[in-house]
């Protein structure tokens, strides 16, 4: 059966404009279409599921009504825009969504017209939107400017920045609020309190009884204006936080409504000035076991929907992930000054097992990096023990944070810093490529690379016994299974560990790449170097490298520009060593999208990329030598 047959509504559709003048029964009919489409496609895929189906009507209703691409429409995180994406011609697509080369997952400004702003770290679009609305005012151009932001994403403090601007500013602004009570896990917070307060107080009642009145013989907005001051004048109704800013608030309204959003939404249009239109959605809608449980379907893998998502098979070596959860209740266990906090990754953390047993000790600060690294700083200057869970993307969100409030006042904050390095399908916004940069140039921080899952446990422990800050940065996924021993044995600060000696090359390997350094150690008859601390760097071991070889190579899975490998330049530059240097790492651009191991393999940092790296450089007179096996002994694994 092709895909015509099956969804011939969407079969029609290769732009918002051939929906415009659709009925809004039609709409609806669109709509169930839609729904059917994203859970066969997402669930072939993966990739976002619970968000996307939450956002099936709101997305119909509002490229119905708002006339796209020039009104703009900004999503927030973008993790909600394929529904935005089947519409705006990408249907076909989305059968290469997030793949190499394929669909990105998020909107991207050089995918599609449509996507008038790139996203993929949260609560950017209050402010993307704004500045687009000034930007229209200013050259004279008559268009609206939507931010359609979750309930998870407004909880960053960047939002607010943004509506205490957007309010004062009396540009033409649509916020739309998502409102499903979830970020990934439940939403946190005040703020999500307030939202449900005027969910479940006599405003939204009302609201409802006075807004279905008023929307089906349908007043101009003006009238209903003037009829719900008069309808309002006659109760004490809180106003909301929104309106105190300054915003034009209306709702709460049914998000899966499409008749009911399409006529709010043209009574929205008619209006100037910052406006919040309050939607309430369900997240993973239509989907009974997204609808059940938004967590486990907010990011999915490829699944049978008419199964589900089967319970993990457990098995097999853990994640880097989940070896972190581990220590983190271990340690919790062994040191009861710790407190572990997340901004809103819980589960993607690996901290499930951790709340549920040290529920006192932890801290789910909502989508608010900045805050979470402040807050770990406070409680350290009490002798509290914090540790932050943080992606390494997501802590480039903190860095003044981490720099002002940490690393200045040297406090013993440490961040495990986990999808760091190439990370894959979430593409250039999630990939964890510059910690070894951002943090190496920061004084007193400590930073290790674990080469395995044993190390990553051993790191952690070295870091969370130091009274400074230390970061542990660690791959998303499973690493090359050397188990975890039991304990809390921390490693010798600052030492790295010869792995392998040989002659002519050494390779100097910080983190996971050291695997593929052995390898091709193997084959190179070369010294490898566990390297283990970018900071502070085994000088010595350096410098013996240096006195003993002709090459050095430095290999890590971060940019070359500001990585470790810069970290050993500047170490032989201090002591006026000259050897050829070779750094391994990734390049200077931002990583697109596709399997992790297709990633590294561009950037030139699988086994054999390495291998003929080095025999480049050494050239075709050593390549010679070493094709015969350059002469080394193994002295076994030291
Ligand atoms: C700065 C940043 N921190 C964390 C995330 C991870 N993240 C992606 S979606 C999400 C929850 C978003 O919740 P909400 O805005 O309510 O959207 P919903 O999934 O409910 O539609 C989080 C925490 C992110 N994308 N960006
Ligand atoms: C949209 C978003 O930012 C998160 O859902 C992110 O995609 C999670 O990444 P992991 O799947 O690596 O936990
Ligand atoms: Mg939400």
């Amino acid at each position: 059966m092709t895909q015509t047959d099956s969804y011939p509504l969407l079969s029609r559709i290769h732009s918002p404009e051939d929906i415009r003048g659709w009925s809004t029964d039609e709409l609806s009919s669109l709509a169930e279409e839609m729904r059917a489409f994203l859970l066969e496609s997402v669930s072939r895929t993966g990739g976002h599921l619970a968000a996307n189906l939450g956002t099936v009507e709101l997305t119909i209703a509002l490229h119905h009504v708002f006339n796209t691409p020039e009104d703009r429409l900004v999503w927030d995180v973008g993790h909600q825009s394929y529904p935005h994406k089947i519409l705006s011609g990408r249907r076909d697509a989305m059968k290469s969504l997030r793949q190499k080369g394929g669909l990105a997952g998020f909107p991207k400004r050089d995918e599609s017209c449509f996507d008038c702003f790139g996203v993929g770290h949260s609560s950017t679009s209050i402010s993307a939107a704004l500045g687009m609305a000034l930007g229209a005012r200013q050259q004279g151009e008559r268009r609206k400017s939507v931010a359609i932001i979750g309930d998870g994403a407004m909880t960053a403090g960047m939002a607010f920045e943004a509506l205490n601007h957007a309010g004062d500013e009396k540009a033409d602004l649509v916020v739309v609020l998502n409102d499903n009570n979830m970020s990934i896990s439940a939403n946190v917070g005040a703020l999500n309190r307030h939202l449900a307060s005027l969910l479940s107080g006599p405003m939204y009642s009302s609201m409802r009884e006075g807004s279905k009145r008023v929307l089906n013989h349908m007043p101009p907005m003006r009238e209903f204006m003037r009829r719900a001051e008069e309808h309002v004048k006659g109760m004490i109704v809180p106003s909301t936080l929104f309106e105190e800013l300054g915003l034009n608030y209306f709702g709460p309204v049914d998000g899966h409504d499409v008749n009911g959003l399409v006529k709010m939404l043209r009574n929205i249009y008619t209006m100037e000035g910052p406006i919040l239109l309050h939607v309430v959605t369900h997240k993973g809608r239509g989907y009974a076991p997204a609808e059940e449980d938004p967590c486990t379907y907010h990011g999915v893998g490829s699944f049978d929907p008419n199964q589900g998502i089967q319970g993990g098979k457990g098995g097999g070596s853990p994640t880097y992930t989940q070896v972190f959860g581990q220590w983190l209740c271990d340690q919790a266990e062994a040191d009861e000054r710790m407190v572990a906090i997340t901004p809103a990754m819980s589960e993607g953390s690996g901290m499930t097992a951790y709340v549920e047993r040290f529920p006192d000790r932890y801290h789910d600060v909502g989508i608010a990096e900045q805050h979470a690294i402040t807050l770990a700083a406070g409680m350290a200057c009490e002798g509290v023990k914090p540790v932050v869970a943080i992606y390494s993307s997501f802590l480039q969100r903190g860095y003044d944070q981490l720099i002002h409030d940490v690393a200045l006042q040297n406090l013993p904050v440490l961040f495990a810093v986990d999808r760091a390095g190439v990370v894959g399908p979430d593409g250039p916004t999630h990939a964890g490529s510059f910690d070894i940069s951002f943090l190496r140039c920061i004084p007193n921080m400590v930073i290790m690379a674990p080469a395995d899952e044993n190390e990553c446990r051993r790191m952690l422990s070295t870091g969370f016994l130091l009274d400074q800050p230390a970061a542990v940065r660690y791959p998303r996924g499973k690493g090359p299974g050397v188990l975890p021993e039991a304990g809390l044995i921390p490693l010798p600060v600052g030492q790295a560990e010869v792995r392998r000696r040989g002659k002519g090359v050494a390779i100097l390997a910080f983190g996971t790449p050291l695997a593929q350094a052995l390898d091709v150690g193997e084959r190179l008859g070369a010294t490898v170097i566990n390297m283990r601390f970018v900071k502070p760097l085994d000088e010595q071991r350096v410098l013996e490298a240096a006195r003993e070889h002709d090459l050095l190579v430095t290999v890590e899975d971060n940019v070359v520009a500001g990585g470790a490998g810069s970290a050993v330049a500047e170490c032989l530059a201090s002591h006026d060593i000259a050897v050829r240097l070779l750094h391994l790492g990734l390049p200077d651009r931002f990583q697109s999208h596709g399997t992790r191991e297709e990633l590294l393999t561009d950037a030139g940092l699988d086994t054999d990329s390495i291998e003929s790296a080095i025999r480049k450089r050494l050239g075709p007179q050593a390549c010679a030598g070493a094709a015969g096996g350059v002469i080394s002994e193994q002295i076994g694994q030291v």
